[in-house]
């Protein structure tokens, strides 16, 4: 007989089925293309749920759901995390608060990613929709959401995002010509941030295209 695993089973279940549901429907309005994005859960102190690398993000089954150690390291299973597990990880480590971490390549993050990259950053200001963000109680107030350069290098990378993570109020990142990634300490408040950035940054591409400068 194999020993158990040393997490449980029943709720790594229940965070898969949470993630499939929400998944096919962020895949559904065309965020994760050619089986691009990463999603994951955290499941107790020391393990997170993350989606099998190169699944088609639309039509996830349990199958394609593993545990990972906190390090990024498979735990009970033959299949390849995420390439980009470290990314997922390094936030699972740093705020013990965070339960939920998704990362989309939609159009419209993809396009901002480009458009500021330069920037470094792309400042969302006035807006009623940042009461959106954990901690916002009113438009009056601005958010940056940085734009770092992209890299196949993943400890590169998460380097990055480290030197990012002491700033306040930080719920997310864009990665340039590449997608966003958004957290929370569960999956309906990451998912709300995900759908403010996409929103927002949709906002902020539209006044560029109508030549509006603020
Ligand atoms: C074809 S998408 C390229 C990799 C990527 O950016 C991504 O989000 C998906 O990688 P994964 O290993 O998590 O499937
Ligand atoms: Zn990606």
């Amino acid at each position: 007989m194999s020993a158990p695993p040393p997490y449980d089973a029943q709720q790594l279940r229940h965070l898969a089925g949470e993630i499939i549901t929400h998944v096919r429907e962020l895949a559904a309005a065309g965020w994760t293309p050619a089986t691009s994005s990463n999603f994951s859960r955290r499941l107790d102190a020391h393990h997170v749920a993350i989606t099998v690398s190169g699944r088609d993000k639309g039509r996830l089954t349990e199958d394609d759901i593993m545990v990972v150690d906190l390090d990024g390291q498979a735990v009970g299973s033959d299949h390849r995390p995420s390439a980009e597990t470290l990314l997922h990880a390094q936030l699972y480590r740093r705020f013990p608060e965070v339960g939920c971490v998704l990362h989309t390549h939609s159009r419209v993050q993809t396009v901002a990613s480009r458009l500021y990259a330069g920037a470094g950053r792309v400042r969302l200001e006035g807006y009623e929709l940042l009461k959106a963000f954990a901690g916002n109680t009113t438009h009056e107030t601005a958010l940056d959401l940085p734009v770092l350069p992209n890299s196949q290098d993943m400890p590169t990378l998460a380097a990055q995002v480290d030197a990012l993570l002491d700033q306040h109020r930080l719920w997310g990142y864009l990665i340039d010509g590449h997608g966003l990634y958004a957290w929370g300490r569960d999956m309906a408040q990451a998912r709300r941030h995900l759908e403010a950035f996409e929103f927002l940054l949709g906002c902020e591409l539209d006044l560029r295209n109508l030549g509006c400068t603020r």
